[in-house]
């Protein structure tokens, strides 16, 4: 892999990025970074940050660096090329791809936003594409990266949406390792960092949208983190979406700017039969607290053609991820999947924290679930409510430190409309303090109708909520999936994840 550097100023100059270049001798680069200490011989270096320090630079010169890319210039820095630019994550994307010589143009790309359900979805359609392309599907999601068939492929993810020059040094790696599919979540703050700029996708697919990741760090404001979700349809060339979405008007708006209609496919789910106005519909056939099945329905010509139509079996509760599976058959379809291989497959689906089940004896059914805002927790708990209307809802729960701070009001809100007892817990403090945070949502629920207790000490809620159960009850552990760290003060510390803890709480108990 390598650039030129004259090519480099072009390619800047093209999209209008370029302010400055100050040449002081020409080499080929043949490395690329953001990351001082990996800086190596000949290598560009990218200046971006919230933190950056000028030192930062002179490490990555002392590490053999000879061009730096930067919205400023820094005149004390003597003997490197400089390329001052008007956005540097701009253009670390745009050199990020070409050093990487556009791996993209090898892969079949299906990409996902949404609030929620971006997670499930890019694992059910890259299970249903790995027995289509016999393991050639690549994965970048939030819990793993699955870059090849070897175990030593996949790796744990530390984004959701990887900064430029990581997603495009490991598309080039999923390419070398034979992929020819990748399956990818894109989050609104890819956009908002410039990420994926200049990346175009095969499908793009918009799920839902409701108030989160709004805050200090990520959007200033609900309009920010829409109009940044909205740009992963306008890089798509064929744009999916979720016609019972909120501000599906928009959204439709927004795909529409650079997508002729007829490859715009909407589904929606089928709640009577007079408005049957997207191109899929689909309706639950049989949906219990362990598993689901559904009907999908090609309704215009374009859907028919896809030959996807017909029943589907989840070995996953809820009818979001119903709505999920949805999304990733039409997304498979689209890639030249038909029904029965799509059938098969996505039944045998594993989603590592989504609606894991753990039935007891003698105490309540414990479901592990990564709801973590009032959208989600909201779909979560009605659903199962809506199945057991009777049973008692127990949920543990904790928010988010320094982040998501409307998650809050929003887990109150949903308590109170749903479940009977709440334990509050410590979920990520960050740099905030665990009580402080559970005192907060405390605050939005309401004590006439739920229990509160707070045990800030995770394992303890857990084991308190499930010694507590009785057969019968509803026991959520809600927040964490199986997320094997609690994030303290800047550290990922160690925890055995929720799924662990109460299988060990059950072995004791029963
Ligand atoms: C707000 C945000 O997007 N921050 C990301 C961003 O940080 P940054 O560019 O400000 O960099 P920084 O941490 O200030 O560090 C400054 C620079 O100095 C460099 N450095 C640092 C030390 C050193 O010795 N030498 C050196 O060169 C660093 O490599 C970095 O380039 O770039 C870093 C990697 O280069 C990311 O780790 C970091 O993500 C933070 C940790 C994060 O948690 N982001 C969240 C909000 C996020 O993006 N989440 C979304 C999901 C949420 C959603 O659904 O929207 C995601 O896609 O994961
Ligand atoms: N389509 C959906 N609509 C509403 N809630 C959903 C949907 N799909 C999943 N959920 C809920 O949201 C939780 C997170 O799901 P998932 O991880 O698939 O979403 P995500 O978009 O990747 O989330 P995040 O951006 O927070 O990582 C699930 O555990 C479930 O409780």
């Amino acid at each position: 892999m390598a650039l030129i550097l004259n090519g480099c100023v072009l390619l800047l100059k093209e999209h209008h990025l370029l302010k400055k270049a100050d040449i002081v001798f020409d080499n080929e680069i043949t490395a690329v970074t953001y990351d001082s200490r990996r800086a190596q011989k000949d290598g560009m270096f990218f200046c971006k940050g919230t933190h950056f320090k000028e030192d930062y630079l002179r490490q990555a010169q002392q590490n053999g660096a000879s061009t730096y890319v930067a919205q400023q210039e820094y005149p004390e820095i003597k003997g490197m090329n400089a390329l001052i630019v008007n956005d540097v994550q701009k253009a670390m994307a745009l050199l990020g791809a070409a050093f990487y010589d556009y791996p993209q143009n090898e892969l079949f790309i299906i990409a996902f936003t949404g609030t929620k359900g971006k997670t499930t979805s890019a694992y059910f359609t890259h299970g249903i594409l790995q027995a289509y392309t016999n393991k050639k599907a690549a994965l970048f999601s939030t819990i793993n990266r699955i870059l090849g068939p070897q175990p030593q492929q996949t790796f744990k993810s530390s984004l959701t949406t990887p900064e430029s020059l990581d997603l495009f040094r490991e598309m080039r790696q999923a390419v070398d390792n034979g992929m020819t599919h990748l399956v990818m979540e894109v989050s609104s703050q890819a956009y908002k960092r410039n990420r994926v700029y200049g990346l175009h996708y095969d499908v793009g697919f918009f799920l839902n949208i409701t108030p989160d990741h709004i805050g200090p760090n990520e959007h200033p404001n609900f309009a920010d983190y829409l109009h940044c979700k909205l740009q992963l349809l306008v890089n798509s060339n064929i744009c999916v979406l979720n016609a019972d979405s909120d501000q599906f008007l928009d959204v439709y708006q927004a795909a529409k700017t650079t997508t002729d209609p007829e490859n715009i496919y909407t589904f929606k789910r089928q709640t009577d039969k007079a408005s049957q106005q997207a191109d899929f519909i689909y309706h639950s056939t049989e949906s219990t607290l362990a598993q689901s099945a559904f009907v999908l329905q090609g309704i215009s010509s374009k859907a028919k053609q896809l030959n996807i139509d017909g029943q589907y079996e989840l070995d996953l509760a809820g009818d979001f991820n119903e709505t999920n599976a949805v999304s990733a058959i039409i997304g498979a379809g689209l890639a030249g999947v038909p029904y029965q291989l799509a059938q098969t497959a996505i039944n045998n689906v594993h989603i590592p924290g989504r609606m894991e089940t753990i039935f007891t004896q003698k105490h309540g059914t414990i479901y592990i679930d990564y709801a973590h805002n009032y959208g989600s927790m909201k779909a979560l708990l009605s659903f199962l409510k809506r199945k057991n209307p009777h049973s008692k809802v127990i949920v543990v729960v904790g928010s988010t430190g320094n982040k998501g701070v409307s998650r809050r009001s929003g887990f109150g809100k949903a308590l109170s409309e749903y479940a009977d007892t709440a334990y509050l817990t410590t979920d990520d403090p960050g740099f905030e303090d665990p009580q402080k945070i559970a005192e907060e949502i405390d605050q939005y629920i309401d004590h006439k109708r739920v229990q509160v207790q707070i045990i800030l000490d995770r394992k303890m809620a857990i084991k308190t909520a499930i010694s507590q159960s009785q057969p019968g009850d509803l026991v959520v552990l809600a927040g964490k999936g199986e997320d094997a760290y609690q994030k303290i003060r800047g550290i990922d510390t160690p925890y055995p994840n929720d799924f662990n803890v109460a299988q060990q709480v059950v072995r004791k108990l029963e």
